[in-house]
């Protein structure tokens, strides 16, 4: 079983016997059932045109989202749960089909260059359509436990149905060719003769090259040794658990917890979910309690919780860029728990909206919208203003390539370095908006040097009132125990950086700032 299989990146693993296909085994649709024996897998003795006629809606709904993705731009965690409604999978094939769908858009790397061995021609000489129903198919014979005749029998017959009888049978020839090995020695052959060691281990772990040097560079920049690259692309590989918060002061876990979900061991009133459809949770619905990565609640709590430099009054914080309103929802119900309000700033409106939902269960008395440009803060009328200010920035997002299967395809570079500058103007204004003895939080779900440690150097470099704190103490204040083990370093003028592979949260980045003058 390979790592875009079913483990959970922030749950203890399953053992090896059960990962490998020894035990579980799946029936002829691939439904979990005990197969019996490890004999040779076998395929339909019947010609692909013969085979069932009628598409798997598990299969049909993974096949619809990857071209969405693939057409539209669209992101798979948005589109994927609006087809599972529409088929009326039960829970079992929505579970299929989201490990489907997300094991073949993070394997997509891989997954193309084992294809292209197994094609005659270039894979982008392929109708598109053909290409998703071919890796829906590899993901399924290399990586879940399917046998063979079912991942076959069922792509094809999926390919005949929704692209036409003529890509049914090249898909089976290429298939049959692919099922010949297992994802190890697939591995071992592609990277036999690369001497780079970030290109072979873009290439076993499905990530873009440029990526992989980001990341290492990134483990060094932040004080861990790049050997830890492995473990790190490992774990954007592996489905994140669902965290809850319970909003402080208003929300409650007992319903989440009834339902089976444990407590989170990394923050207060949070819990993982691993219970499926989570909008069953009537807290959920009514949004006193929300899904939010534990590393997004602890730097919202930080901020919240770290003792004002000079003290004095506590009462104004700004969400400066707080679309969709994650961080926003926390920070307003901790700030009405502190008597403080919340003003969430979002530019663009359609996010300003998603914001004004996600605050439904908060006190609408101590919170406001506003719609501008984040840098319009850093004007004169805004200045020392108020007492927090959250900068959540707009990033690469590369902390969180786990949650989103398909954005390590659409990155470039070029992302990263437009980012920066307005990552800075961002700060600036932020520092202009807070008063003296205030705190700012710059935050970004992104390691790479460029977005986070560099910004807070040239922050530093140009700003002369701009005040390094202790951003690993007050990490850790705001943090329950678990996180102190994690081990991370502490001091005047320290940043945070949390790692999916040792926190098992997203790859949040946070600095704290106090204005001196
Ligand atoms: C990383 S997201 C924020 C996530 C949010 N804090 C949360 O927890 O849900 C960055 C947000 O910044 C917004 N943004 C982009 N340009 C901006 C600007 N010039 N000023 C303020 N916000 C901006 C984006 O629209 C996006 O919603």
């Amino acid at each position: 079983m390979s790592e875009f299989g079913q483990g959970r990146s922030d749950r203890p693993r399953r053992n090896e016997a059960n990962r490998g296909g020894g035990q579980e085994r799946r029936d002829d649709s691939g439904r979990t059932r005990n197969r019996g024996g490890t004999g040779p897998r076998k395929f339909s003795a019947s010609a692909p045109s013969a085979r069932n006629r009628r598409a798997d809606q598990a299969r049909l709904t993974a096949f619809e989202v990857l071209r969405a993705v693939a057409e539209n731009d669209a992101y798979a965690n948005l589109v994927l749960p609006a087809r599972i409604r529409e088929h009326h999978l039960d829970r079992r094939d929505a579970g299929f089909a989201t490990e489907l769908t997300y094991g073949a858009l993070r394997g997509q790397g891989l997954y193309d260059a084992i294809l292209a061995r197994c094609v005659d021609r270039p894979l982008d000489e392929l109708d598109p359509a053909v290409l998703d129903a071919l890796r829906l198919g590899a993901h399924q014979l290399l990586a879940m436990r399917v046998p063979n005749h079912a991942a076959l029998d069922e792509t094809v017959s999926l390919a005949r149905m929704v692209i036409g009888a003529g890509a049914s049978g090249l898909i089976n020839a290429v298939l049959r060719k692919v099922s010949l090995k297992d994802l190890e020695t697939w591995s071992e052959e592609l990277v036999a003769g690369i001497a780079d060691e970030n290109a072979a281990a873009a290439l076993v772990h499905s990530h873009p090259e440029w990526i992989v040097r980001a990341l290492r560079q990134a483990l060094v920049a932040h004080g861990r040794d790049a050997s830890e690259i492995t473990e790190l692309l490992i774990a954007d590989n592996l489905a994140p658990v669902v965290n809850l918060v319970a909003l402080p002061g208003i929300g409650s876990l007992d319903e989440a917890l009834d339902a089976g979900a444990e407590p989170g061991t990394l923050v207060a009133d949070s819990a993982y979910y691993q219970g499926g459809d989570i909008a069953r949770l009537g807290s959920v619905r009514e949004g006193s309690t929300r899904v939010q990565d534990a590393g997004s609640q602890l730097v919202a709590r930080a901020l919240a919780q770290v003792p004002l430099p000079e003290g004095g009054e506590d009462t104004y914080w700004l969400d400066l860029c707080a679309g969709p309103g994650g961080k926003a929802a926390l920070l307003a119900a901790l700030a009405a728990g502190h008597g403080a309000k919340l003003t969430a700033n979002e530019p663009a409106q359609h996010r300003a909206e998603l914001v004004s939902k996600a605050l439904v269960a908060i006190d609408p008395d101590t919170w406001m919208i506003s719609v501008r440009d984040g840098r319009e803060y850093g004007e004169a009328e805004y200045s020392g203003g108020y007492d927090r200010v959250m900068v959540d920035a707009p990033c690469s997002g590369l902390g969180a390539l786990r949650r989103r299967p398909e954005s390590r395809w659409r990155k470039t570079p070029k992302d990263v370095a437009e980012l920066t500058v307005l990552q800075g103007e961002l700060l600036d204004a932020a520092l202009s908006a807070v008063r003296v003895g205030g705190v700012v939080a710059y935050v970004t779900c992104s390691p790479h040097p460029a977005e986070t440690v560099a910004v807070v150097d040239d922050l530093l470099s140009r700003n002369k009132n701009a005040k390094l704190l202790d951003t690993g103490a007050a990490l850790e204040s705001a943090a329950l125990p678990g996180l102190a083990s994690a081990a991370r370093p502490v001091g005047e003028g320290s940043t945070i950086q949390l790692w999916p592979h040792i926190h098992r949260t997203d790859a949040m980045f946070m600095a704290l700032f106090t204005r001196t003058a």
